[in-house]
């Protein structure tokens, strides 16, 4: 049994000059859900097609299921079900029109597939309507049962909540999560939503300008935000004061509505909310904060890049 679902080693690809994809050694654990973040153009996917085989490499090869080999890579793609960008769905086929005849292009056995695809996302009463008319969420869940045929063990998913209304941005993610408790399915997927990956993602891959920045889990990532007290109180400038002469620290920022940040874990937080309220401050908020998952991302690729 392999530890690794896939294995990228020293993987690029060029076009025309130019560098997608940038000796990426990238690994993806059994069982885990891949928060894969990148910017516009990093990168993503680039590597997600050469995985899928929709794309070769210029160089570098790449390990899925163990096998590395041109045969061997074959039949282990047929463990994977992908949903890349929006899905293909024939228009005027409901939604169980359309796995079934997703099933059969595929040459995936066993008709009793599709009603149990159906429900597994959801979509167990979407009736005679047809594919048309189904709102994006309801596109986005039938594409997820089309790349649930035939049972993959590994799902890759670029951009799978891309345009969702919030709602559908909860559903999308409480099915995935679903389905990789329940089933154990891993999954890879793509996001532009940093927030959504966050309250999901067991592992990370930082992609930027082609380059694995860095891989963390999603413990490392909650240690390495940074964690402060987000202070409010009626006098700021005095407040500040407090803490740099009362706390001899200066490890804190001002913010333009007056918030104070006060950062490092603190051991005894009472000892400033005491200094601050011995000098006659009236503290409004007092909240130990961590850094989210974005703050931590647009430092990593050092800016203040719009994912
Ligand atoms: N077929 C292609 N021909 C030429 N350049 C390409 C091609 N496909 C991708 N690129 C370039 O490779 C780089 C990586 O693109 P890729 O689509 O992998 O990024 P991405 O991270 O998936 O971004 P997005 O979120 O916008 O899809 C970009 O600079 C892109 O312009």
């Amino acid at each position: 049994m392999h530890e690794y679902v896939l294995q990228t080693n020293l993987l690029s690809k060029k076009f025309k000059g130019q560098t997608a994809l940038d000796k990426v050694n990238l690994s993806i654990r059994k069982g885990s859900i891949y928060g894969f973040i990148g910017q516009n153009g990093a990168g993503k996917s680039t590597l997600i097609r050469i995985v899928t085989g929709l794309a070769f490499p210029t160089e570098g090869t790449i390990e899925l299921f163990g096998a590395s080999e041109d045969q061997a890579l074959i039949q282990a793609r047929k463990r994977i079900g992908s949903m890349i960008e929006s899905p293909a769905l024939f228009p005027h086929m409901t939604a169980s029109e359309n796995l079934e005849a997703n099933r059969i292009l595929r040459g995936i056995p066993g008709k009793d597939s599709v009603p149990r695809m159906l429900e597994q996302v959801g979509l167990q009463n979407a009736g005679r309507k047809k594919a048309k008319n189904f709102s994006l969420g309801m596109k986005q869940r039938l594409g997820l049962a089309i790349a649930l045929l035939g049972d993959p063990e590994f799902l890759i998913l670029d951009e799978p909540t891309n345009g969702l209304d919030p709602m559908g941005v909860v559903e999308m993610r409480q099915l995935l999560k679903r389905l990789n408790q329940e089933l154990g399915i891993t999954i890879l997927i793509s996001s532009h939503i940093l927030s959504e990956l966050h309250l999901m993602a067991s592992h990370y891959g930082i992609i930027h300008r082609g380059q694995l920045l860095e891989q963390l889990t999603a413990k490392q990532l909650d240690e390495q935000c940074q964690h402060y007290v987000l202070i409010e109180v009626d006098n700021p400038d005095k407040a500040a004061a407090v803490i740099q002469n009362e706390l001899g620290t200066t490890d804190f920022e001002v913010m333009q509505d007056g918030a104070i940040k006060l950062y490092g874990r603190l051991e005894r937080p009472g000892k400033v909310s005491s200094a601050l309220f011995s000098a006659g401050l009236e503290i409004e908020k007092f909240m130990p904060m961590g850094e989210d998952l974005e703050s931590y991302f647009t430092k990593r690729i050092g800016g203040h890049a719009h994912v």
